[in-house]
């Protein structure tokens, strides 16, 4: 796996500074290619808060030309507690400059199969020619069970190969009703950077990085087919690796 480069920092402390400066790398790059947006998806979970106060804290962040989606959503209303786009709402979005038009989030009042299609309709949209939609950067978490997205251990949405977006009415962490992005869509994108901390991770992260007996769980199944894929860890996830990987400095590119 070539692509593949695993990050390790002291801390989350330490991660988060370099979480914001790869965002802000790819947007750079993005908006300065021939596409001129930078498009990127989120996760939730403990990523929002780590995401939103680093990012916040870049001096001189452009997002005017941003296109950003969830990797995944709760099916709840955006004022709940669980909703992603709600927490992202008000610890980042609305103190940005991303245009609303660039904000694209599920509709929370459609039924849990309706408001798939209806995200993947917006997906879709705002990807003219694409047929499956090809994000600058995802940014992805990962669960102890080893779930990303809404993706979960044997569940059968593993193997969705035609849709883009899809739903899952019994989710194994609540609430039980969300839309995700399939695997087609994840392994399309110019970059995927998984983000992990802390030691709850620790044995999942050896399971999925460096295999083993058990079953092949969904974060292992990330792999962009043409872009990079990056783990950002902090030392207490990756506490049981004996796998190479990077100590990042501060001159360390991303
Ligand atoms: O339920 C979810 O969990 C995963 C992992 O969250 P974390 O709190 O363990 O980092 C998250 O990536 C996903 O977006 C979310 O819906």
């Amino acid at each position: 796996m070539s692509n593949r480069r695993i990050l390790v920092f002291p801390s989350a402390a330490e991660l988060g500074p370099a979480l914001a400066r790869l965002v802000s790398s790819r947007s750079r790059q993005a908006c300065n290619s021939d596409r001129q947006r930078f498009t990127l998806g989120l996760s939730g979970g403990s990523l929002v808060s780590l995401l939103s106060q680093e990012l916040l804290a870049l001096p001189n962040l452009d997002s005017s030309a941003w296109v950003v989606a969830f990797c995944d959503e709760r099916l709840v209303p955006f004022n709940d507690a669980e909703s992603t786009y709600g927490l992202y709402k008000n610890q980042l979005l609305s103190k940005m400059n991303i245009p609303d038009s660039g904000i694209l989030a599920i509709d929370p009042s459609l039924p849990v199969e309706q408001c798939a299609e209806d995200y993947a309709r917006k997906l879709s949209m705002n990807f003219p020619g694409e047929s499956v939609p090809v994000f600058d950067l995802l940014l992805l978490g990962m669960g102890p069970d080893g779930h990303t997205c809404s993706l979960f251990p044997d569940h059968p949405l593993l193997e969705e190969t035609s849709k883009t977006v899809a739903a899952i009415s019994n989710s194994p962490k609540p609430p039980p009703q969300r839309v995700t992005m399939t695997l087609p869509v994840v392994n399309a994108a110019r970059c995927v950077a998984f983000v992990s901390t802390g030691g709850s991770k620790a044995p999942v992260l050896k399971q999925v990085l460096e295999g083993g007996e058990g079953p092949i769980l969904p974060a292992a199944r990330v792999a962009p087919s043409q872009g990079e894929l990056l783990w950002l860890l902090d030392e207490p996830a990756a506490a049981y690796l004996t796998i190479q990987v990077e100590k990042p400095t501060s001159g360390t590119q991303l």
